[in-house]
């Protein structure tokens, strides 16, 4: 069964078609980037996929469950990142992890969470109010809720950006661990290409509100193995070939 499988979705704002019938499948095991320019709707689509927002056609399927139909069932087989802004400031990190360990269904916050927050330098801080946290460690704990009971599909948007360089290293090398021993998919949009070459197994270009060109292992190998090309320029090429450097204008 596909971690992930979508198809046709569209969603608008207004008059504004940001997804316009896109289609996508996701296997257990993969570690897909989800790349694309300013705007072009990588947010919006994660965002879908969560059911924070409610696509206008279209359907997604998590590991078996459709989102429209049966959203309590999709959403268990989900790990998505809460927003830092979104935390209850009057709880701690420990308070917070119990929570939603409990919404999981699982009895204890489990060792692997416990072991990621210390991988993370978070451990000093799960008995501290939310609220004395620094944006940063409210980004490591929205990680830790997002990542909790190793769900089969987890989604992250730029889960880097303002995390310190161990931290943002600790937290590669456990989605890296989850994909390859636990079988779990990870889709994460990201701009850091560079970055997201070294470990993904495959790449997906959003444009025009669709995914436009697919990079699979074999393909990202032969970039990876070439000492003149990178993620970076295959992506600005592709970008010229379809006509749009830039798409996130007024
Ligand atoms: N709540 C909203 N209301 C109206 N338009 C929106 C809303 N959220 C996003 N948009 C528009 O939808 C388009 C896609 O935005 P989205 O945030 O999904 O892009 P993105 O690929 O994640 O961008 P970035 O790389 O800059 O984070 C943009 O043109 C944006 O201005």
């Amino acid at each position: 069964m596909a971690a992930l499988e979508i198809a046709g979705l569209v969603h608008s704002y207004g008059q504004h078609r940001v997804l316009d019938g896109l289609d996508l499948a996701i296997e257990g095991g993969e570690f897909v980037a989800l790349i694309g320019p300013n705007g072009s709707g990588k947010t919006t689509l994660l965002r879908c996929l969560a059911g924070i927002l409610a696509p206008q056609s279209g359907q997604v399927v998590i590991a078996g469950a459709v989102m429209s139909s049966d959203p309590m069932g999709a959403k268990q087989k989900l790990g998505f990142a809460v927003d830092p802004t979104l935390l209850p400031p009057l709880l701690s990190g420990r308070q917070c992890l119990e929570l939603f360990a409990g919404a999981r269904n699982l009895a204890a916050i489990p060792a692997a969470t416990l072991a990621l927050a210390q991988e993370l330098a978070f451990d000093t801080w799960l008995d501290r109010e939310v609220q004395s946290y620094s944006l940063g460690t409210r980004q490591k704990l929205g990680i830790l809720l997002g990542l909790i009971g190793e769900p089969p599909l987890i989604v992250l948007d730029e889960p880097m950006n303002g995390l310190d360089p161990l931290s943002a290293f600790a937290l590669k090398q456990h989605l890296v661990r989850l994909t390859r021993d636990q079988g779990c998919a990870v889709l994460l949009a990201t701009h850091a290409l560079e970055v997201a070459e070294r470990f993904i197994s495959r790449a997906v270009l959003l444009l025009g509100g669709k995914l436009v060109q697919d990079w699979n292992t074999a393909a990202l190998d032969a970039i990876r193995h070439d000492a003149d090309n990178s993620l970076e320029q295959v992506m600005v090429e592709a970008l010229q070939r379809h006509g749009a450097e830039r798409i996130d204008r007024a």
